[in-house]
């Protein structure tokens, strides 16, 4: 580190002792709120917050209106709005996509009529993936649980790819102290290896002229910069410059002809960061038309799609998809690029699951309450306070006072958190088992107003 920061690496030893800045990125799909925080200046919708509150006594972060990151991890904004026309329908990939940070941020940067692909390779992880992105609510994303070199199969099938690399985690050592004791020069070898294998795998799956965001959360060359020289001198590719603020504080390299961006915490406000973006050489072909092809995804039958269609805004705009008894919607236009992700990858979640039906029983589902798309006027809804509000997080039975036997979206400042079903007065909670929250609720509940502060 000495060496890469000559001068500045006393004060880079003591901004390791202080406490990392807390920053969120809103949902402007669920909010058009501009609270009076500082912002994080590459990220239009990112905030720096004054002190970290508990977000798990926050009912608004449950709902998905906002997400918890780290500030450099959202310098990705700028590559895409930089290099990317985002008016464009894309196919983007995020492949080692959880636990969601970006992944959500893409998803609230592309057009509606883009498919996005959010991927990881280990299980458990990508179940918190599809949480989250459940709870972001675009409408537009599917979530994977392939190892990247599944992608080899959607050749040249994306514009856009970003690869947030496994890494040794040097930026980290001020969060997480874990990640201080595990860093040896052998396991910055074995990340760097593990890196080529992974880009190697994944880039079959770039269309010629489409663009990689590498990124990681470490500082020595070998994972960022040499990766990247590697990768350019196998394959035709070359690396994009993107303007800079000089108050940013963001230190660009060049090393062996690769334009870096490196995020120190004595010169950033955020945790440490490499970013590059690469352009694959090379001209996108047209795509041929094959023949009439057997489809994998299977559309809802016209009785049932009629039963849930007014429960989205412009139902005209979606395919209504059925497996079992589930109801799903996707933007009508990804139905054939979603069905070749289907024929190829193993897909945990798609689009947004709107409701179960059975005969003429249908019961609405938790991604129809977080979508963005979501007819608020088809249901009857209850709002609750802040207690009411985490008790029916954490699954109990609550309370309104109310009587009858019909579903009830139960919102907090009027955004959605889920459902419940009114019989006579009781009332059965249909939060997901999976996403409550198990923390004891303190005596005094603590009043955190994100949006309106
Ligand atoms: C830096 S984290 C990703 C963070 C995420 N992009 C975000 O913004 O929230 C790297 C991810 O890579 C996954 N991973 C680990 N080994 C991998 C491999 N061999 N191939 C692909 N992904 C891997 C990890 O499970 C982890 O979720």
């Amino acid at each position: 580190m000495q060496r890469l920061l000559g001068s500045g690496y006393e004060s880079f030893l003591e901004a390791l002792q202080q406490t990392p800045p807390t920053s969120v990125r809103l949902n402007p799909g669920k909010t058009a709120a501009k609270p009076g925080l500082p912002k994080v200046p590459w990220a239009e919708q990112g905030y720096y917050l004054r002190e970290r509150p508990s977000f798990t006594l926050d009912p608004l972060l449950h709902a998905g209106t906002y997400y918890v990151q780290e500030a450099s991890s959202m310098f990705i904004e700028q590559a895409l709005k930089q290099v990317i026309d985002l008016e464009k329908p894309l196919h983007v990939l995020d492949l080692c996509g959880a636990p969601g940070g970006k992944s959500t941020h893409l998803a609230s940067l592309i057009s509606p009529d883009s498919l996005q692909v959010s991927n990881e390779v280990i299980k458990s992880r990508a179940y918190v993936l599809a949480e989250n992105v459940a709870k972001w609510g675009s409408g537009n994303v599917l979530v994977t649980n392939n190892d990247p070199r599944d992608f080899g199969r959607l050749k040249s099938f994306f514009d856009v790819m970003v690869v947030d690399a496994p890494c040794s985690g040097e930026g980290m050592f001020r969060k997480d102290l874990q990640a201080i004791g595990e860093w040896s020069e052998e396991n910055v070898n074995l990340c760097a290896q593990r890196q080529q294998r992974i880009l190697t795998d994944v880039w079959e799956a770039l269309k010629p002229g489409g663009v990689l965001i590498y990124s990681t959360c470490t500082w020595n060359e070998q994972e960022n910069e040499e990766n990247i020289a590697w990768l350019s001198e196998q394959e035709q590719a070359e690396t994009l410059k993107l303007i800079l603020r000089p108050e940013w504080g963001i230190t660009p390299t060049h090393l062996n002809g690769v334009e870096g961006y490196r995020f120190y915490p004595h010169l950033t406000q955020g945790e440490g960061f490499f970013m590059a973006v690469v352009r694959k050489g090379g001209i996108p072909e047209e795509e041929a038309i094959g023949k009439k092809k057997k489809y994998k995804l299977t559309l809802a039958g016209k009785k049932e799609q009629a039963l849930v269609e007014n429960w989205l805004q412009n139902p005209e705009q979606f395919v209504w998809l059925q497996h079992g008894e589930v109801i799903s919607a996707l933007p009508a236009p990804l139905f054939d690029a979603a069905d070749k992700v289907f024929q190829n990858l193993y897909v945990l979640f798609a689009g947004a699951e709107i409701a179960e039906v059975n005969g003429k029983k249908l019961k609405p589902l938790q991604g129809l309450a977080l979508s963005q798309h979501l007819n608020k006027a088809a249901f009857e809804t209850a709002d609750l306070n802040l207690e009411q509000a985490l008790r029916y997080l954490r699954k109990e039975d609550i309370s309104l006072g109310t009587n009858g036997s019909n579903w009830l979206l139960l919102q907090y400042k009027n955004i959605p958190l889920g459902w419940a079903k009114q019989v006579g007065n009781r009332m059965n909670n249909y939060y997901p088992k999976e996403w409550r929250i198990r923390m004891e609720l303190p005596q005094e509940l603590p009043s955190f107003t994100l949006l309106t502060a």
